[in-house]
């Protein structure tokens, strides 16, 4: 995406209302403040000792007869306060208009990632999503920010050239000619910011990418005493950021100097020109040395805009390129309240194929099994046999590439996904638990549970011990429940689960990594549950199948075992 498009694309995202006030409150500033400087030149007059009169006769015409000195510098000071206010309405309506751009954005981008389908989400890297929601995004904050900067600059300098036309046309064209030929000589460092903010957003994405991985396996990392290497390889993706931000630093601070030293050229060339070749009076070379010395910051500054800019330019390119595949995998819209599909018989898989992009074999090859309802269904298989995946498709998470999921004997419609995933809950092998209270994790699942029936859930899922913690069902878990054990945080996930009511409950290697009395726990709870709801139990073996009714062995994405649990031989 080029610059331009990328300012479209931005400015489309920007109420029509909000960029009109402005644009407005730019140029009111600005031409306050061009009057202003217009008025110097019969003050200047008014001092006398001047060798020719300088005002021009429009000036004079406008001005009451005979204006004195201290009425013309009473006028001067009331624009230059009405400028002020001016630039200060200007400041705080860009502010908020900031604010507006960059949230809409990310809240836009956030909730089309959350309503993407999980197939593709399971395949993305979460830390280059998350780059991009909070590096990426202020990134184009700061690009808009010197977009609206370049606005103002540019607004400023045609209300300057606009005063110094009405001045001296020859100085001015002249400064003109002079100052294109300067921006035409300084392409080459446009298009190097450019391309040093493509690498930014390279360099960035790595960096996060190294903290989210870093403090995600700290444990392996600390157990491995890999702490060193971790480092090492984080500082080594920190000073590649460090060396393209320098490298920024260094291209835009040589901008502002060339521009500077430039800009030195330039005024005396005028001067120069002015006094020699076209005999400009003293008071209007004088009020055009002003103009022109007040301009030559303003085209520096808009030199440095707009390589900040450009340069932040491919930041919204990522986040445009995030939220288009987003869109692309888009799940179907759901109804805002969605009603939990009764699953009364139970849900069938017929011949059911899922193929992962990328993968030479199907994940699931043709899979046809029943669950049926009010049983305990297992299934088994060795790692990468295709279990989570099955389970995937029975929560309506992945869409079968062939083959038909059918609920209570109907077809499951597209539109139905949703009450279909409501009728079920999930444990997994390693629960997730917000930073939050035990309640406020347990209510997640259903906000409006009353204390009865969060009590039932914990006392189901054998999960008791939260009364007797120091705050109760107040104590705060940690991130992701580091101050429970593994055993307690798995309960409470558990009790979670159960307190959405579910017809379904899926435990995948919900037990695998508990202790023997933890496992004993969490199995009788599960035990108790039996008949009342439908239960999906996945493991890879199953070393306990009382209180099962059917076992499910998947090997390469293929049903390889079905039917009643084979009791061991007495
Ligand atoms: N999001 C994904 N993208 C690409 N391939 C995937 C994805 N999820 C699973 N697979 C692949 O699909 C196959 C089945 O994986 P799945 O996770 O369903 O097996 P599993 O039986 O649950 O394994 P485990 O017991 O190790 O969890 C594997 O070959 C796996 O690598």
């Amino acid at each position: 995406m080029n610059a331009l498009a990328t300012t479209r694309r931005l400015l489309g995202e920007a109420p029509a209302g909000h960029t009109a006030l402005l644009l407005a409150l730019m140029l009111a500033a600005r031409l306050t403040e061009g009057v202003g400087v217009l008025l110097l030149v019969p003050i200047l007059d008014s001092l006398g000792g001047m060798a020719s009169p300088a005002t021009p006769g429009w000036i004079a015409a406008l001005l009451p007869q005979e204006t004195g000195f201290g009425p013309l510098l009473a006028l001067f000071v009331v624009l230059v306060a009405l400028r002020s206010a001016l630039v200060f309405a200007q400041q705080v309506v860009t502010v908020r208009y900031q604010i507006q751009v960059v949230d809409t954005l990310r809240e836009r981008c956030f909730d089309l990632l959350l309503r993407a389908e999980w197939r593709w989400l399971s395949q993305q890297r979460a830390s280059d999503q998350a780059n991009v929601l909070t590096v990426g995004i202020n990134r184009v904050a700061t690009g808009l920010s010197n977009l609206l900067t370049l606005a103002a600059t540019l607004v400023t300098t045609v209300t300057y050239l606009g005063v110094a036309l009405l001045l001296s046309w020859r100085i001015t064209l002249l400064a003109i000619a002079l100052g294109l030929l300067a921006h035409l000589l300084m392409t080459g460092i446009r298009r190097s910011a450019g391309d040093i903010g493509h690498k930014l957003g390279v360099a960035n994405r790595a960096v996060q990418a190294s903290i989210q991985e870093g403090l995600a396996g700290v444990r392996l990392t600390k157990i491995l005493r890999n702490e060193g290497r971790h480092l090492t390889s984080f500082s080594s993706t920190v000073s590649a950021l460090r060396g393209e931000q320098v490298r920024f630093a260094r291209s835009s601070g040589a901008t502002q100097r060339v521009v500077e030293t430039g800009g030195a050229l330039v005024l005396a060339l005028l001067v120069y020109a002015g006094i020699t070749w076209w005999a400009v009076p003293v008071a209007t070379l004088l009020t055009l040395v002003l103009v022109f010395a007040r301009l030559m910051p303003q085209f520096a500054g808009a030199q440095q805009s707009l390589n900040l800019w450009l340069n932040a330019a491919p930041a919204l390119a990522d986040l445009d390129a995030v939220m288009d595949q987003a869109r692309a995998h888009a799940e179907p819209p759901h109804p805002p309240a969605v009603v939990p599909l009764p699953v009364a018989q139970g849900i069938e898989l017929r011949n059911v194929s899922v193929i992962y992009e990328g993968r030479p074999r199907a994940a699931l090859d043709g899979i046809g099994v029943t669950i049926r309802a009010r049983e305990t269904t297992a299934l088994i298989g060795q790692s990468g046999a295709g279990k989570s995946t099955l389970a995937d498709v029975l929560m309506a998470l992945v869409t079968p590439d062939k083959g038909q999921v059918l609920v209570d004997g109907q077809p499951l419609a597209e539109g139905n996904r949703h009450a279909l995933r409501a009728a079920i809950s999930y444990v997994q092998q390693d629960p997730f638990l917000f930073n939050d209270t035990v309640r406020a994790n347990l209510v997640w699942a259903r906000p409006e549970a009353s204390e009865a029936e969060i009590a039932a859930a914990l006392s189901a899922a054998a999960a008791d011990f939260v009364h007797a913690l120091p705050h109760g069902l107040e104590t705060t878990v940690g991130d992701g429940g580091v101050r429970l054990s593994g055993g307690e945080r798995q309960r409470i996930a558990l009790a979670r689960a159960l307190l959405g009511q579910p017809s379904v409950l899926i435990l995948d290697e919900a037990t695998s990594a508990l202790d023997p009395e933890n496992e004993a726990l969490v199995r009788a709870a599960i035990r108790r549950l039996h008949g009342s709801l439908t239960i999906v139990l996945i493991g890879h073996r199953l070393s306990q199948l009382d209180e099962v009714d059917q076992v499910i062995e998947l090997a390469n994405g293929k049903v390889v075992r079905s039917g009643p649990p084979v009791t061991p031989e007495a």
